[in-house]
């Protein structure tokens, strides 16, 4: 159920590899050398990385980028992740149609059906010890998901598009919806500001109003899910008082 395929975006350039050890790294090698934003993508990731130290289960098929932007304002690089959580949005419509239910999880997973499909994992891009940008790490599962047994306990249950829609979308197919997204709500967030990326997520989030736990590194806050606030944190009604999370997992 492909919907039309949006134009590539002016100025956004593209560097395809067959197998690397993450994109991530590619990004880092790279950062410095392009002076507009890029996708790195590769058929295969052989050290894969996942958020909090964790590894991301790799197999050929599914959806392996990082676009690496140039960027040296540190309140704005690490919205990008919500400006990447909506791009998923979009591009996940854009190959399955309106049938699957879509949502998005604090701080940047997104659900299909209430399974993890895509994860994202945001990194600086340093050169010569100054922030030169953002790379911004993507993994959709295409055709495949990992087992519940590869995944944290307490994880969202992962899913892929073919299991869940039965489309069958190439990682190539998925960029050409992607990348135009991204450039979309990125020129949101660089023209006006996070406002509107803010309400935009939030109208596409998972469980808010509902109680959820959030795990720090060293405490779990439980509380009720009020919101997601201008810095982008986690705003949690709890028993002792509200709570605003800069960085957590979260679990429902
Ligand atoms: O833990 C998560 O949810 C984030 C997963 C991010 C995986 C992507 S795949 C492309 C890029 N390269 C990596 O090694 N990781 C990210």
């Amino acid at each position: 159920m492909l919907t039309k395929v949006p134009e590539w975006p002016a100025g956004v350039g593209h560097q395809q590899f067959l197998e690397v050890s993450s994109t991530l790294d590619v990004a880092r090698q790279e950062a410095g050398q392009f002076p507009n934003a890029t996708w790195f993508t590769a058929t295969l990731q052989t050290a894969s990385r996942g958020r909090r130290g964790r590894s991301w289960v790799a197999p050929e098929g599914n959806f392996y980028g990082t676009l690496s932007i140039p960027c040296t304002n540190p309140v704005i690089a690490p919205l990008r992740s919500f400006v990447a959580a909506l791009a998923l949005h979009d591009a996940l419509r854009g190959v399955m149609g309106e049938g699957p239910t879509l949502a998005l999880k604090w701080p940047n997973d997104v659900l299909l059906n209430s399974g993890k499909v895509g994860g994202i994992l945001l990194e600086s891009l340093m050169v010569q010890g100054q922030m030169w940008g953002v790379a911004v790490g993507i993994g959709v599962n295409l055709i495949a998901a990992p087992s519940i047994a590869q995944v944290e306990g307490g994880a969202v249950y992962p899913v892929s598009v073919k299991g869940e829609s039965g489309e069958d979308v190439t990682p190539d197919a998925f960029l050409k919806h992607l990348a135009p997204a991204f450039a979309h709500w990125d020129a949101q967030l660089t023209s006006y500001g996070f406002n509107g990326i803010r309400t935009a997520w939030l109208d596409r989030a998972a469980r808010i109003g509902e109680t959820i736990t959030a795990r720090l590194s060293n405490e779990e806050v439980t509380g009720r899910f009020e919101t997601v606030d201008e810095n982008g944190y986690l705003v949690l009604n709890t028993p002792k008082g509200t709570r605003q999370i800069a960085a957590g997992d979260v679990f429902f």
